[in-house]
């Protein structure tokens, strides 16, 4: 089964936990791609859903589910998203499609984060996948200084044109290679504070409740 399958498979297990009549957080990526094409299919009639993207909103409205604001949604029961990486605690590395600063906003309005990712993402120590990290452009030399302190290599991630990529929020991302991230919320705590740093990658603060994992065996539910 290629990885693509294993992210439809996924896809389709998380429509267990859309609640008709609700308000849905729904992520950005390919493996949420397919749960929003699972989700049309479906035709769950939800009061609507808050995006964490411009690439999701298109998505959604295609689906004919309404975007709503997210300033309009005081909270919401689940946030779905897929994820660059997971541990075995919940703890998340994401970023991967530049969406990271509204995920983590959206998911901070949910209760419950769903992560739907092929079993290639479970890792036993974050910081394989590069860590991305979304800074105001003025800042990125400094931030690519500090990251070398800690062992860390990181680059400015580009676009297709070779210019520095911009995100929907207007800022670049950075991406840093080489660190072993055996402690995600002391981490996220200290790369959070340093001036210019929009949001880290790491999502231990809003840690997944719940991962459904494609393998070639079936989902499996990693419940946190
Ligand atoms: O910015 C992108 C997100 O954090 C994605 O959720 C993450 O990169 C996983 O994406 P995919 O499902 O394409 O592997």
């Amino acid at each position: 089964m290629d990885q693509d399958t294993l992210k439809a498979l996924v896809g389709q297990a998380a429509l267990a936990y859309v609640q008709p009549h609700s308000i849905l957080g729904v992520g950005t990526g390919s493996t949420v791609n397919k749960f929003i094409e699972a989700l049309a299919k479906a035709a769950i009639p939800l009061k609507g859903a808050v995006s964490s993207s411009e690439a999701t909103t298109k998505l959604l409205q295609q689906a004919g589910i309404e975007v709503l604001d997210s300033s309009a949604v005081a909270s919401l029961d689940w946030y779905i998203d897929g994820a660059d990486e997971i541990d075995h605690q919940g703890f998340m590395v994401k970023g991967g499609g530049a969406a990271l600063t509204r995920e983590k906003i959206v998911a901070d309005l949910a209760d419950k984060f769903l992560c739907i990712a092929d079993a290639s993402k479970l890792v036993e120590v974050l910081g394989q996948f590069p860590l991305p990290v979304e800074v105001v452009p003025m800042s990125s030399a400094h931030i690519i200084r500090r990251f070398a302190t800690l062992g860390g290599q990181a680059t400015v991630r580009l676009a297709k044109d070779g210019q520095p990529l911009v995100t929907d929020n207007g800022m670049h991302i950075v991406d840093v290679r080489g660190l072993q991230i055996t402690d995600p919320k002391a981490m996220e705590d200290l790369v959070s504070v340093w001036p210019g740093v929009v949001t880290v990658g790491i999502f231990a603060h809003h840690k997944a409740s719940v991962c459904l994992l494609g393998s070639p065996e079936g989902v499996k539910t990693l419940t946190f």
